[in-house]
């Protein structure tokens, strides 16, 4: 049993509060985009509202990338979104960070740098393993309580999310709380349940497909984008080599053997699309499977007309359709049509789930709302929809005893 923000006594308590505001990232290192800082933006109120001593913790980028940047814009725009001041502290467990979180006054929030500054947080350790690693030391002293709230980094075991929910009495946030109660019990939802796998992560979608196969919990898969792709030449369709070459340069190339024998087991199941759109002499070009391969360069941009009419038709009888990924490059106006056009048909589906911030941020560009749910995570999503375990939950489920909180 996971505690809340309702079995916690703030007033008085410092907090360290696990974020995910892992965000794109502007070319002068500062924020490029605050939708993830508005999604906590709840929690961080009401517990600064109630009292608490508010230390942030979170991630930004991956080291070595682009987007591996401080945390110092995040607190600013974090003071706006929050219309109080946030202080920030250029360190995450040092003497400077401890002091920084021992001045806190009841209502203060202070953001902690990025945690991925220090090796140890982008690692994968077992939570006891976790629990004695330098950021998970240096901070405990310091706090009374742990708070996640960061759904969309849960299912990595680093420090900052299963060492100290080992160490501290913890909570779940209100995003973690809410994101647990709709994808926590997707084999709960009505049936027919249809996944729609799209986008370029073409390995994470085989594993997931070969787990909602397996475990009865998907009656149809529909395929599109990259996946899509990798699918028909799975089945012997000739998808010309442009396409072909794309898939290789992803490191891809072993998934359509992985796709065959999915085919194999489960191919009554999983829908391919029927037709696909290339470029052709600057505009978009539309082919049925059967008049492939495409000409010379073209590649398969997005699915097609009798695509989407074929799978909109699965979709008019479904009780629930789960999704992930865009069916074509969205990014491009020739070829957003796959992906406005099928998600908007998601949308008349009685329960509609959204896994993955990047799709959901892509849908509010195309102006495609009304979603029952539309999650936080990405890759802890796709594994949540897959009813596997996350680590930074199981950490949350078996955190030390916490004192009641009074009424
Ligand atoms: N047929 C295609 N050919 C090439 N690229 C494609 C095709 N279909 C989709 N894509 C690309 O896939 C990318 C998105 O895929 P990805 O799986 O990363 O989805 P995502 O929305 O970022 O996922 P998440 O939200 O889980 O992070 C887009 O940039 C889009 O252009
Ligand atoms: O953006 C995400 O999916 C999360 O913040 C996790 O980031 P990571 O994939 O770099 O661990």
């Amino acid at each position: 049993m996971i505690a809340t923000l309702d079995d916690l006594d703030v007033e008085g308590t410092t907090v360290g509060v696990r974020v995910d505001v892992n965000s794109p990232i502007d070319d002068d290192d500062t924020l490029a985009d605050d939708a993830r800082l508005r999604a906590h933006v709840d929690t961080l109120a009401e517990l600064l509202e109630r009292g608490g001593r508010v230390a942030v913790l979170a991630h930004q980028g991956r080291p070595g990338g682009d987007e591996f940047v401080s945390l110092e814009s995040h607190a600013e725009r974090l003071s706006e979104l929050l219309g109080q001041p946030v202080d920030y502290v250029d360190a995450t467990f040092t003497d400077a960070a401890r002091e920084a979180v021992r001045d806190l006054e009841d209502g203060d929030c202070v953001v902690l740098e990025n945690t991925r500054f220090y090796s140890e947080e982008y690692m994968e350790f077992e939570p006891e393993r976790a629990a004695r690693t330098h950021l998970v030391e240096g901070l405990e002293p310091v706090l009374d309580v742990y708070v996640n709230d960061a759904f969309a980094a849960a299912h990595r075991s680093q420090p900052s999310l299963v060492g100290l929910p080992t160490v501290l009495p913890s909570y779940a946030g209100r995003v973690m709380e809410s994101e647990l109660d709709v994808l926590g019990s997707i084999e709960e939802t009505g049936e027919p349940r249809v996944y729609v796998l799209g986008g370029a992560k073409v390995s994470d979608s085989i594993d997931v497909a070969w787990s909602v196969l397996e475990k009865g919990l998907a009656d149809h898969v529909l395929t599109a984008g990259v996946v899509g792709n990798v699918f028909l030449i799975a089945d012997g369709v000739d998808l010309g080599d442009a396409s072909s070459d794309f898939i290789y340069d992803q490191g891809y190339w072993d998934e359509i053997d992985r796709a065959a024998d999915l085919l194999d087991a489960y191919g009554d199941r999983i829908a391919l699309p029927r037709d696909v759109a290339v470029d052709r002499d600057g505009g978009r070009h539309e082919l049925g499977v059967n008049a492939l391969p495409p000409g010379d360069g073209e590649s398969a941009m997005d699915i097609g007309g009798s695509t989407l009419e074929y799978y909109r038709r699965i979709l008019a009888d479904a009780e629930t359709v789960i999704l992930n990924g865009p069916a074509g490059v969205f990014e491009d106006d020739r070829f957003e049509t796959g992906t406005r056009r099928l998600y908007d048909a998601a949308t008349d589906v009685p329960t509609s789930i959204v896994g993955g911030g990047d799709t959901a941020s892509a849908l509010r560009q195309l102006g495609v709302e009304g979603f029952s749910h539309v999650s936080t995570g990405g890759g802890a999503a796709l594994r949540m929809l897959t009813a596997e375990p996350l680590p930074a939950v199981t950490a949350l489920e078996n955190a030390p005893e916490r004192p009641a909180a009074d009424d």
